[in-house]
């Protein structure tokens, strides 16, 4: 059975005190659930976090890391920082770090190599641009992102990732890709990830969807049969909304 993951990617938002609110608010209200829930809020206030879910079942997760173990280099964080504040899972290869901060598919390959070196387990992020949706492109852009990060990795190393299929189209803009659309491109991976690897290999990885997922859609997306979870950005930073999301699973 694959595990089923809510994860609540909180991006540049939420200060200090505003993220132990919100963490209290989530901890009171979480229902009983089967799927993994998970938060990632910004580096600063990790440890915090950390804290303020100790007696609940919520996981913090961070949002980023570099792939070197330590050094010269200013303003990043390295995997071993994350553990010792009992972080055990690490967000890559963002849209929002692809774009921004120029990581591609050869950075983010050392960053899996290194968490997973570390440990760390790890959510993957990949997707389409609009562009490419539109000159029908899509499934050869992910085909080659999947296999230029994670296709060096060795099988036993599966187990440790998660994959998020986030078409860059849909994040932040209210506009989702239809349950339909997620459906056709999980399996999709799924079956990129057994010709490469094994069916079996490709059957145990959990794949969320991310974009735009609200209460009001997250049931329909959830109820396809190879989307097992989401990556929620926006309504992960109101605890109703991100509830009612996890009730949807
Ligand atoms: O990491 C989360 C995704 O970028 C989705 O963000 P969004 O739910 O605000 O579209």
């Amino acid at each position: 059975m694959r595990a089923k993951i809510v994860a609540g990617n909180w991006k540049m938002n939420k200060t200090l005190t505003e993220t132990n609110a919100l963490l209290a608010e989530l901890s009171g209200k979480l229902p009983d659930t089967d799927a993994e829930v998970m938060v990632a809020p910004t580096y600063v206030n990790l440890a915090a976090a950390v804290e303020d879910v100790k007696s609940s079942t919520i996981q913090v997760i961070a949002q980023n890391m570099h792939f070197a173990d330590n050094g010269a280099y200013t303003g990043e964080i390295s995997a071993d920082m994350l553990l010792d504040i009992g972080i055990n899972t690490v967000i890559i290869g963002h849209s929002e770090r692809r774009a921004y901060f120029g990581e591609t598919d050869e950075i983010l390959a050392k960053k899996v190599i290194k968490a997973l070196e570390k440990n760390l387990r790890v959510v993957f992020c990949f997707g389409e641009e609009l562009e490419d949706r539109k000159s029908d492109n899509h499934f050869n852009i992910v085909a080659s992102q999947l296999k230029n990060a994670l296709f060096n990795l060795k099988p036993e190393a599966w187990s440790n990732i998660v994959l998020a299929y986030e078409p860059v189209w849909a994040i932040g803009t209210g506009e989702t890709a239809s349950p339909e659309q997620a459906q056709e491109m999980h399996a999709f991976i799924r079956k990129t990830i057994a010709d490469e690897y094994t069916t079996e290999i490709a059957e145990a990885v959990s794949i969320l969807y991310g974009g735009s997922v609200k209460p009001a859609n997250a049931r329909e997306i959830f109820s396809k049969a190879d989307v097992d979870g989401g990556l929620i950005g926006g309504a992960a930073l109101k605890a109703d909304d991100f509830i009612a999301i996890i009730d949807a699973i």
